[in-house]
């Protein structure tokens, strides 16, 4: 169970999102475009829009996958997939963190490249290209799981 928060405002997310843009860009740049964006949904689903736009792709599919329920991680369930290994392809997601969903993921399409916002140590070695590292104890708080409320000072929670 993650012991902080790490809570992503939409701004943040957008300017996080924009800058994974840049660097499949500079990719793009050297290996050629691609042919369009796979989103995991639900989570990769704002970034991957992020990431069409920058990138001009119009193609844009979906592997729906879900592992979590609340906090706790339970069997990842393949619910959509696309045909194909992947090749062209470039799949966004919000997040690795046990990398449990990236594996999932290669396994459909292993020759597509695999992108996310935010990593996590443990599934790090899972993603070809992500943004900001943040410590495995962390939960990411993204705005649409989220509301502004009044929090108590950090020091009244030691
Ligand atoms: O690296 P892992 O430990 O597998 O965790 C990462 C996955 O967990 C979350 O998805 P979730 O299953 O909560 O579904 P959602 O995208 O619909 O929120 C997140 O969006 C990633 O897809
Ligand atoms: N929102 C959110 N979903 C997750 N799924 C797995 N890890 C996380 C996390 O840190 N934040
Ligand atoms: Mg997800």
């Amino acid at each position: 169970m993650a012991g902080r928060t790490f809570p992503v405002s939409w701004w943040e997310l957008h300017r996080d999102a924009k800058a994974l843009a840049w660097r499949l860009m500079d990719k793009s740049e050297k290996t050629g475009p691609f042919k369009g964006v796979v989103a995991v949904a639900r989570g990769g689903l704002v970034p991957a829009t992020i990431v069409a736009r920058e990138l001009e792709l119009r193609l844009v599919d979906t592997l729906c996958i879900a592992s979590y329920s609340d906090r706790e991680q339970g069997q990842v369930n393949v619910l959509k997939s696309i045909e194909g290994d992947g090749t062209g392809w470039v799949i966004v997601d919000d997040l690795v963190d046990t990398g449990a969903t990236a594996r999932a993921v290669r396994e459909l399409l292993p020759k597509a490249h695999f992108a996310t916002v935010y990593a996590k140590p443990e599934g790090r070695p899972t993603v070809d290209t992500f943004v900001t590292e943040v410590s495995q104890d962390t939960w990411i708080l993204f705005p649409w799981d989220s509301e502004m409320q009044e929090v108590p000072p950090i020091a009244r929670g030691r």
